[in-house]
């Protein structure tokens, strides 16, 4: 395993290359450029980034997963023949063996890299769509802001549920959540989407600079509707809260607005 891997491979792994897979499922493609086409969706677990809002807690504050061979995913995925495969997370660029998954995928199907946009694989790797999600400073967790849904201890630290403390990590996210050189590189090199999660209308001038220093540093022009706008929230209540005012912010600057069809379908249930 690479070194900036964030899970540890126990004895118990296949041999060869393995993945840390949090979740195999067929759905919805419920986002972006391509939100309602049928795609399998192979979830890896680890990330080396830590939003506060993460909508995949068990992959990145508190993550869990099976070791599958890169083999067995193969498998698991030409079993449900879909035509669509979205390779996420956590961050599955943080393991080499996604790269390798990436090469086996890439004749048989359409594949989506969801990636906050911080690791930029080896030049051979293949992907159809680079959606990339870099991480804005309303991203961070601090105690004032620890993973969503984990409620405060009695004690009154503030840092949620045991084993996590979201101060721990307020800089070491600052720190790697943006790397606009690795961003270009992934725009001129794959087919992309930057796909920013919006928590209100403060988000968007870090936006619109973020996007200039990206079209400064690629090679290849980066349209506004390749810039998409989502409203932050894991579940239908919290994007009721913010789709409609992202939406409007979306159509004010011109970038493109994504919905989260799968949370409105199914809320946060798991494998949808
Ligand atoms: C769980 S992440 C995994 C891939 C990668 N680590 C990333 O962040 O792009 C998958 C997608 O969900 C988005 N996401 C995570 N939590 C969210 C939330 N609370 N509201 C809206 N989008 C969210 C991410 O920005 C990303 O586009
Ligand atoms: N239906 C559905 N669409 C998605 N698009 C990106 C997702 C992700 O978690 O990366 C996701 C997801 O978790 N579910
Ligand atoms: S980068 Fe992606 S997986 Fe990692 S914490 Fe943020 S949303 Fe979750
Ligand atoms: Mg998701």
């Amino acid at each position: 395993m690479p070194v900036t891997s964030e899970v540890d491979r126990p004895e118990t792994a296949p041999d060869g290359p393995a993945l840390p897979i949090n979740e195999l499922f067929a759905s919805l493609q419920g986002e972006g450029v391509l939100a309602g086409v049928p795609s399998t969706f192979v979830r890896t677990s680890g990330c080396n980034l830590r939003c506060w809002f993460c909508d995949s807690y068990h992959t990145s504050w508190e993550p869990t997963h099976a070791w599958m061979a890169v083999d067995e995913v193969v498998a698991a995925v030409d079993e449900r023949d879909p035509d669509h495969v979205v390779l996420t997370g956590g961050e599955p660029t943080i393991h080499d063996e996604s790269f390798e998954l990436l090469r086996r995928l890439d004749d048989d199907y359409h594949v989506t890299v969801e990636t906050n946009g911080t690791v930029v694989p080896p030049a051979d790797v293949p992907i159809d769509l680079a959606s990339i999600s870099p991480k804005l400073a309303t991203s961070t967790p601090t105690p004032e802001r620890p993973p969503a849904g984990v409620a405060p201890t009695a004690e009154g630290d503030d840092d949620g549920a045991p084993g996590v403390d979201a101060g721990e990590w307020t800089e070491r996210h600052e720190a790697n959540r943006v790397d606009v050189d690795a961003l270009a590189t992934l725009v001129d090199r794959y087919e992309s989407q930057l796909k920013f999660v919006v928590t209100g209308r403060d988000d968007l001038p870090e936006i619109v600079d973020l996007v200039e220093r990206v079209r400064d540093a690629a090679s290849v022009p980066v349209p506004d509707h390749e810039v998409l706008l989502m409203p932050e929230g894991q579940t239908r209540e919290q994007l009721a809260g913010t789709r409609t005012t992202v939406a409007e912010l979306a159509a004010e600057y011109g970038f493109r607005y994504t919905p989260r069809i799968h949370v409105d379908l199914w809320n946060d249930a798991p494998e949808t």
